[in-house]
């Protein structure tokens, strides 16, 4: 099979570290942002440039210690970071901290990032193992959606969904996750259009493949060895910081009329060959008979 490789240009540490912060320091200064899933990877990232552009930010993860080190990473001239410790899935949990961290201060960006899967065939998924997926990949979504309303509703603000890219074409190995992200898109048009009159904003932003410090070893090695070069035509990963900067950006004023959107953040992998996320696909047994072709 061919691969996609990418320029020789854009490949190689000086791509990957090339500064990518193009808004204007404390664009977001006087800002409310509550970000989910605030203590790794992608929504660590997040909180850092958004403290750095000036906004106020609240995080909520479940690893306390997670979110302690986002605290320590972020830096403490600009904007502030203070964390709440929860599941997203715990519904009254949830909306109790999203009520206590903006009764005063409102809510000018809400980032709903927390999310994640397995990776299986959909005969390897229980009911069990949708519902799992579903309920932190959409369920969530939707509580602290509606929770956070009222305080988006105040000065009009931005709600960025993290999603996947390849929502609309699918997956092999994520039938529940792609099935959660499609409900998540459906509602943020829905909400998009009910709630342009309170001038609340939605968009579904998708990276594709991101390798974080994050990741297991043994996931991040595969995106970068099998997934990228098979599935992402510009050859390479996102990095964290497009996705963070990207998010800034649709919050601001330069993004106040982006609503309703899915963006996908992703190197056209949502127009490549597809990503298949498990290993001996199709199962030779399943295969069509050779003789019939
Ligand atoms: C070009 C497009 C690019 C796309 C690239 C894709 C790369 C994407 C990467 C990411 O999303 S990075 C984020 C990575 N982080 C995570 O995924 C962590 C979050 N995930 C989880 O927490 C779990 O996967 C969860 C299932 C969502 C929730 O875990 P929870 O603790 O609530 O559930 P469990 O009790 O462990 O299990 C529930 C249920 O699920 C079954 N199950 C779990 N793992 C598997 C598995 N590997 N295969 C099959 N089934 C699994 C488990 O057995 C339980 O079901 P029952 O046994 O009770 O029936
Ligand atoms: N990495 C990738 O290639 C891609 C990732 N994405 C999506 O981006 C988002 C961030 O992923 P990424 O940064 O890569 O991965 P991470 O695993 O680093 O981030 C997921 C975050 O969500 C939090 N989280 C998970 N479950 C819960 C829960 N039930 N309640 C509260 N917080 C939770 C985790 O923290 P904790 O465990 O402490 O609660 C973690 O900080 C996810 O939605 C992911 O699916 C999208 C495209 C590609």
């Amino acid at each position: 099979m061919r691969t996609y490789r990418p320029h020789p240009q854009q490949s190689g540490r000086a791509w990957e570290v090339a500064d990518v912060k193009v808004l204007q320091p404390l664009l977001l200064a006087g800002t409310h942002a509550v970000v989910t899933g605030a203590g790794s990877g992608i929504g660590q990232e997040i909180c850092v440039r958004l403290v750095e552009l000036g906004a106020t930010v609240t995080g909520i993860g479940r690893n306390e210690s997670a979110l302690q080190r986002t605290a320590e990473l972020v830096g403490s001239e600009q904007g502030s970071f203070r964390w709440f410790s929860a599941d997203v899935r715990d519904c009254a949990q949830v909306r109790s901290i999203i009520s206590e961290a903006s009764a005063e201060l409102g809510i000018d960006l809400l980032v709903n990032n927390a999310g994640g899967q397995f990776y299986a065939e959909a005969d390897q998924i229980s009911d069990n193992g949708f519902r799992a997926v579903v309920d932190l990949n959409l369920n969530a979504v939707f509580t602290v959606i509606s929770e956070a309303k009222q305080f988006l509703a105040r000065r009009g603000g931005s709600i960025v969904n993290i999603s996947l890219s390849g929502v609309e074409r699918g997956s092999v190995g994520l039938a529940h996750s792609l099935a959660a992200r499609a409900g998540v898109l459906a509602m943020t048009k829905t909400l998009a259009l009910e709630w342009a009159h309170l001038g609340i904003r939605v968009n579904c932003l998708a990276p594709g493949v991101v390798i974080s410090d994050s990741l297991p070893d043994d996931i991040a090695s595969s995106l970068r060895d099998h997934v990228v070069p098979e599935s992402v035509p510009a050859g390479r990963p996102t990095p964290t910081a497009d996705v963070a900067e990207f998010v800034a950006f649709i919050a601001s004023p330069a993004g106040r009329m982006i609503t309703g959107q899915l963006l996908q953040i992703d190197g056209a992998a949502h127009l490549g060959r597809g990503l298949h996320m498990v290993d001996e696909w199709p199962p030779a047994e399943e295969s069509c008979d050779e003789s019939r072709r």
